[in-house]
């Protein structure tokens, strides 16, 4: 019998996870309404470098009872609805193995009050809206990794893990996925923030007084994950800011920042999630953070206007 999954709060990300797992998998994903017609009308459209082509799977905005006993639920949706995703299905996830696919700090700790199943999930891809159900993969800058969370392997990772690979996606499991999820939010830390208040796309950012900019962001944040006890795979921040500079930013160098989409539209930004999550840990461990504490207040500050 084929595996089981639903996606929660599928938007760019969660439609075409869930369109490529559908050729391996059942799938249900969990949309907004003008995404989930155009799912049931001619399925969600792919462009880019995971493939072309229409993928049909189960959609709705609601979670029918056929889906309750699926084996993973995937969320989806921005960190800043993680909790509300959480009450909303928490009948449903309650005992069961649910993965964050999400960027930042924050969102396992959020889940793990609603199930004792948790799954990190990092993923390092750029998927961009091209209309209703419509996204275009732009960029992929590393495998996806998939871990237990806080830490350890299993069986139910490692079948989640065989099962995406299967579906044609790169992803590897991982016993440490704190460090992944750390990783990359320091990649987010950096660029995010800063691309979205200067408009400009992610390779514009080696300009020197950027780079500035991004390198005291960086410091400050690699302080912090060393005081949470957590090892990178880079020794020190100034070894993480040349593979930033040299191998991450060249594969995504075109990108905005998706910060900035969420400004231009008047939404709730990730920033708490970021350099926010950052500056609160930071000051809980003693450690000065005045870039990460300034870049948050000015994201927060630019929400309102
Ligand atoms: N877009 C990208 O290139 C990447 C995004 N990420 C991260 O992945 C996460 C998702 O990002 P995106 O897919 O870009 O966001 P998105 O905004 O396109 O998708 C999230 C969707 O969830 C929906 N949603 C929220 N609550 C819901 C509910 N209760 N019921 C039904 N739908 C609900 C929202 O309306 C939205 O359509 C974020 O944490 C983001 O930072 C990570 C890597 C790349
Ligand atoms: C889209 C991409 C690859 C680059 O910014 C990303 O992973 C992110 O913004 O979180």
């Amino acid at each position: 019998m084929d595996m089981k999954i639903v996606v929660l709060g599928a938007g760019a990300v969660g439609l075409t996870i869930a369109a490529k797992l559908s050729r391996v998998a059942d799938v249900h994903a969990v949309a907004r309404k003008r995404h989930a017609d155009a799912v049931r009308e001619r399925g969600l459209l792919m462009t880019g470098i995971w493939g072309e082509g229409a993928y049909r799977f189960s959609c709705s905005e609601d979670l029918p009872d056929a889906w309750l006993d699926a084996d993973y639920y995937i969320i989806t949706a921005k960190s800043t609805d993680t909790e509300a995703v959480c009450r909303q299905f928490a009948g449903a996830i309650r005992g069961r193995e649910v993965v964050s696919l999400q960027n930042g700090i924050g969102n396992e700790e959020i889940i793990g009050r609603f199930t004792d199943r948790v799954i990190g999930g990092m993923i390092i891809t750029g998927f961009e809206w091209r209309g209703d159900a419509s996204v275009h993969v732009s960029v992929e800058a590393a495998p996806m990794k998939l871990g237990r969370f806080p830490s350890g392997m299993d069986d139910a990772v490692g079948r989640l893990a065989d099962l995406i690979g299967e579906a044609g996606i790169r992803v590897e499991a991982t016993g440490g996925i704190r460090s992944d999820l750390w990783s990359k939010t320091l990649y987010n830390c950096a660029l995010n923030p800063l691309g979205a208040v200067t408009n400009v796309p992610y390779g514009a950012l080696t300009d020197p007084h950027a780079w500035a900019i991004v390198t005291a962001i960086v410091r400050e944040a690699y302080q912090v994950v060393e005081a949470e006890g957590v090892t990178l795979p880079w020794e020190t921040a100034e070894a993480y800011l040349e593979y930033l500079r040299t191998t991450q930013l060249p594969a995504t160098a075109t990108h905005h920042s998706s910060m900035l989409q969420d400004l231009t539209l008047g939404r709730r930004t990730e920033i708490d999630f970021l350099n926010g999550a950052v500056a609160d840990l930071g000051r809980r461990h003693g450690i000065d953070v005045p870039y990460n504490t300034c870049i948050t207040e000015l994201i927060h500050f630019r929400e309102q206007l």
